[in-house]
């Protein structure tokens, strides 16, 4: 049986038609949301997020401001920088793009966005709402993927959930927001022994490791859900965390890469911005 593709282009589509709807509802009202995106340097995986950023805050009607500054910029200048967006009416969210140049620490710089305006969902403060359940702006890629699931009609209670990767920005926010929605989750890393005997026992596979196609159906339980995080330029070509052609031979639903799980942590921001729009008002 070949898995389904869950198709993640025309979801997130899906959601930047409904966000421009409302989106044009609150523009009657005279709130236009506003998002930052702050550009430091000039890596070159960067500049295509953030471009895919501007082109669907454009297609959304969301106000978005590309603030670009040299790699030679120092932490303390950068700090001020987001105190100015902090501090202007106009902007409801802030995004800084990861990673950041050597020399600056992201760990301050993400503690200096106003929560209000953490439309990442990276600040100590977002983190700790969402870790006790309270009301928090999610981070995009965890959010996109609970919606891809959710909108591909994937039953998580009571599933079991093996997550590959346990950074701040993935693997550590992806296993709460699924126990939260009643999975039982394995949460695996570079020190896990025996990777396969863990991975293998998942209904729901979540592969966010940054290595490309590591994950092959050796891994995989047969009829288990796979979503691919990896976003990996490998041999001149964009491939995922997991072997693809491989694994929708034995999965039930598999992401693809590209247009799986990318487009949906943009379709989440905006959301995100929407959602801090409303909250800040005008
Ligand atoms: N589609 C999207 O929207 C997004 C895609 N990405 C992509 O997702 C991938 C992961 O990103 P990110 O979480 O930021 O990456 P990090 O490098 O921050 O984290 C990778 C994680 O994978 C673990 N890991 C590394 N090697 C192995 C291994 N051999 N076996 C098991 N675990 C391993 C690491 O373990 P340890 O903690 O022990 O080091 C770490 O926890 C990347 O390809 C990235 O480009 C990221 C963000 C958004
Ligand atoms: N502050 C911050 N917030 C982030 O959300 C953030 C970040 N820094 N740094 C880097 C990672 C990575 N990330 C991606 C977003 C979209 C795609 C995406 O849309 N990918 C397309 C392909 C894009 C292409 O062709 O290059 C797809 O998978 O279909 C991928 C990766 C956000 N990140």
């Amino acid at each position: 049986m070949t898995a389904t593709i869950i198709d993640g282009k025309t979801i997130a589509k899906e959601v930047r038609s409904e966000l421009k709807i409302e989106v044009a509802k609150l523009k009657e009202k005279g709130l236009i949301p506003g998002l930052a995106v702050v550009l430091v340097g000039n890596h070159p995986a960067s500049e295509s997020y953030v471009k895919g950023k501007i082109r669907a805050s454009e297609e959304v009607g969301i106000n978005s401001r590309l603030i670009r500054r040299e790699s030679s910029i120092s932490e303390r200048e950068l700090l001020e920088l987001i105190e100015t967006l902090n501090a202007d009416p106009a902007i409801h969210g802030i995004l800084v793009q990861l990673p950041l140049p050597d020399h600056i620490n992201p760990d301050k710089v993400i503690a200096t966005i106003s929560p209000a305006k953490d439309v990442d969902g990276f600040t100590p403060v977002s983190v700790g709402n969402m870790v006790i359940g309270q009301e928090a702006l999610l981070p995009c890629t965890p959010h996109g993927i609970m919606h891809l699931l959710q909108r591909s009609g994937v039953q998580i209670a009571g599933k079991h959930a093996v997550v590959v990767g346990r950074s701040n920005i993935v693997g550590k926010p992806i296993s709460l927001l699924l126990q939260r929605a009643d999975a039982t989750v394995t949460m695996c890393h570079s020190r896990t022994a025996d990777l396969a005997s863990h991975t293998k026992q998942a209904d729901i596979l979540i592969a966010a490791v940054g290595r490309p196609e590591m994950l092959t159906a050796e891994h995989v339980k047969p009829g288990a859900v796979v979503i691919d995080v990896g976003v990996n330029r490998h041999e001149g070509k964009l491939v995922g965390d997991v072997k693809f052609d491989e694994v929708k031979e034995i999965a039930s639903a598999i992401t693809p890469v590209p247009g799986g799980v990318g487009p949906m942590t943009i379709a989440m921001l905006m959301r995100n911005t929407v959602e801090a729009a409303k909250r800040i008002g005008k």
